[in-house]
């Protein structure tokens, strides 16, 4: 193996195995109950075993059978036929970064595998000259130019060495920062049902594995590339001493090939059968170390069960790890022994050829040297070959999923869409993915600008997914959505969204300056001055003067110099957020939720204001409040159950009564902007 070579098949660190979930973020499916992060194909126990088995151990298993078989293939012959590829794929990739370190790379490959060559060239002359028959001084003058060349060389490769290193240093982290990039930009365009497809996030996370190890390619192509020059270098100058060496040195190092390549698969499939535990660690250290759920743990005495979880976890993850190594080890030996066999074989057909005189003690010495750098090559070829196809075994996880986001693109028209001045929902149904009934039936509804529509219902009666779908996120699995007679799948959807202001029920808090998180990262030409004016909109004015850099304040506590706002607070930011947007679509799915009295009291006085050049639509469970709505839909299973104003439902037996009768109405007619 060259100077370049990274660290072998047995000492690389196998790539990370789940991402590690950032602080100020939610994890992608952070488990509200046992199991629930798993993907399609997991096997856990159900429910009611684990209520009467408490103590039977849970398993996060996460095999899909296409990568387990994938990696029951890691065989010499598949690794033959793949390695091309993967150089290819790394050099591509290389190239993509960064031309002229792929160029200086390739270059030093080539010219340290010449190097290699001349270097053996020159112990043969040196060998040669040392061991003539003449006297001392003469066999030192004529040794001298050899012994320069081999000293040059062997600077010269050192030099490239360092270049090498250099290089691939500097090429690894922009191509795994790039294939980051390239998976950051196919989840940003994909629609937003992909994410309730079977599998997406736990392809999404093993590809987000994939993009980390990326860089570790160009490492493992370069290995690959100097061991490949230093065997062709080898090979020649043992070829010219004797060609019976050559086959009889390969031969000798296929045991010990065969046993890294055995080693590397036996390490890839435990990895593979650790993956759902690892992605379990992941969520619960997330869930144990920040301060997200730090107070519930206290509050509900859970410290003892999560961490005796995450030990029960770990104790698998290491059972599988141990007996990995073990397997690995007892190969390792076993092609050690083999290949100590057959090196004693190459060194007795060195002796044989001596002692036959088929060849001079000059050769002899420099099939000592080329035997070394073959049998080297040998196995940095096989090692670097074996690492390289379980990193391109994640970089296929990579691969195949920016493949499947691609299937998910947002494929919709070109129409770019005004500001809205009628929304029309015709016989619009929702089913999402893997589900057996519709979230929403056959729903009907038209929204104008100027007016203020509330929807009300149930937990679970399709409100928020009405919601999505009148603002475009989701496109009906059947009826229409028209935004202004031009059916949403027709129309540009980043353009559509420009219209769109969103307070979800679960907003992000942004870890972000209070700026940012209002503008979104899309200041207008207002300034700050259109900052301040949302934020009174919404009462964050409030919350601003309390904060010590204003509106530069950085909303994260555990970050330097960040500060942390309570849940009302970033309530009222996540409003100030939609105020700001110019949008002729204002949705509000529980905006009120977290805010105290007078803040709801205040936005509920500013809604109709709001609503003089937009549509506003409410998604609220206050069902007092909703007598600032123009008009009320009652949604029940999915499907719309009443329509009309306040009074009208208010007065007419239904499910609007029946929902209002649970709240408290003695203060209905003192709401304000109550309408009739
Ligand atoms: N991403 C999703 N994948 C699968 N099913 C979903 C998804 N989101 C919602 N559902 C299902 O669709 C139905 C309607 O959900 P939706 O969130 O629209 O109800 P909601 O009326 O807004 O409820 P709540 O009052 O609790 O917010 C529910 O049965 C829910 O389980």
């Amino acid at each position: 193996m060259s100077e370049s070579t990274g660290p072998s098949a047995d000492s690389v660190p196998e790539p990370r195995t789940a991402p590690t979930v950032p602080p100020s973020a939610t994890p992608a499916e952070p488990p509200s109950r046992p199991g629930a992060s798993l993907g399609a194909g997991a096997k856990t126990v159900s429910e009611d075993a684990a209520s009467t088995a408490p103590q039977q151990e849970m398993r996060y298993v996460d095999l899909t059978g296409s990568r387990e078989a994938a990696g029951r293939h890691i065989r010499m012959r598949d690794m033959a036929r793949r390695l091309p590829q993967l150089v290819r794929r790394s050099l591509a990739l290389a190239w993509q970064v960064d031309r002229r370190a792929t160029v200086g790379l390739l270059l030093c490959q080539a010219v340290a595998g010449v190097t290699q060559a001349l270097g053996l060239v020159a112990v043969s002359g040196t060998l040669t000259a040392l061991l003539s028959s003449t006297d001392v001084y003469h066999r030192l003058l004529d040794a001298w130019p050899s012994v320069a060349l081999l000293a040059g060389a062997a600077g010269l490769r050192a030099v490239l060495g360092i270049a090498v290193v250099w290089l691939s240093s500097r090429l690894g982290p922009l191509m795994s920062r790039e294939a980051e990039q390239m998976l950051l930009t196919g989840c940003a365009e994909v629609e937003l049902s992909a994410y309730d497809e079977s599998g997406f996030n736990r392809d999404r996370e093993a590809a987000d594995r994939g993009a980390g190890v990326t860089g570790d390619l160009i490492d493992e192509g370069q290995d690959l590339i100097a061991s490949a020059a230093s065997f062709l270098a080898g090979a020649l100058v043992l070829a010219g001493v004797h060609w019976i060496l050559l086959p009889l040195l390969v031969a000798a190092s296929l045991p010990q090939a065969l046993a890294q390549v055995s080693g590397a698969r036996v390490r890839y499939l435990a990895n593979l059968r650790s993956s759902g535990d690892n992605r379990m660690l992941s969520v619960l250290r997330w869930h144990i170390f920040t301060k997200d759920a730090a107070d519930q743990i206290r509050a509900g005495t859970m410290a003892g069960f999560l961490t005796g979880r995450y030990r029960q976890t770990v104790a698998r993850v290491n059972r599988e790890d141990r007996t990995a190594a073990d397997t690995g080890a007892r190969m390792s030996l076993a092609g050690a022994l083999c290949g100590g066999l057959g090196s004693a074989v190459v060194w007795a057909a060195v002796v044989w050829l001596l002692a036959g005189g088929r060849i001079t003690v000059g050769h002899a010495g420099t099939a000592v040297f080329a035997l070394q750098t073959v049998g080297q090559s040998v196995r940095g070829l096989v090692s670097a070959g074996a690492r390289a196809v379980r990193t391109g075994l994640y970089m296929d996880d990579w691969s195949d999923f920016l493949d499947k986001a691609g299937g998910f693109r947002m494929r919709r028209g070109t129409h770019r869409p005004e500001s809205p001045k009628t929304i029309e929902l015709m016989a619009v149904s929702h089913r999402y993915a893997g589900k057996d009934r519709d979230a929403l039936s056959e729903v009907s509804l038209t929204l104008r600008r100027g007016e203020v529509v509330a929807l009300v219902g149930f937990n679970g009666s399709g409100k928020s997914t009405l919601s999505k779908l009148v603002s475009g996120l989701y496109l009906p699995t059947s009826g229409e959505v028209l935004w202004d007679g031009v059916p949403v799948g027709d129309t540009d959807p980043h353009a559509l969204w420009q219209h769109v202001a969103l307070v979800p029920q679960d907003y992000a808090h942004w870890p972000l300056t209070v700026r940012e998180n209002v503008t979104l990262g899309q200041p207008t030409a207002g300034g700050d001055a259109a900052v301040r004016e949302a934020c009174a909109a919404s009462g964050a004015d409030e919350v601003v003067d309390k904060l010590g850099r204003g509106l530069n304040t950085l909303l994260a506590r555990e970050w330097l110099s960040g500060e942390d706002l309570s849940g009302g607070q970033w309530q009222r930011i996540a409003l100030a957020r939609a105020f700001y947007r110019e949008a002729g679509l204002l949705v509000l799915d529980e905006p009120t939720a977290a805010l105290d009295p007078r803040a709801e009291f205040r936005i509920f006085q500013r809604l109709r204001g709001l609503a003089r050049d937009r549509m506003v639509l409410l998604v609220t469970h206050r069902i007092t409040n909703v007598a600032v709505a123009d008009r009320i839909v009652v949604l029940d299973e999915g499907r719309v159950v009443q329509e009309g104003t306040y009074q009208q439902l208010a007065h007419e037996p239904g499910l609007f009564r029946e929902l209002l009768s649970y709240q408290v109405t003695s203060e209905d007619n003192e709401k304000p902007g109550t309408r009739t």
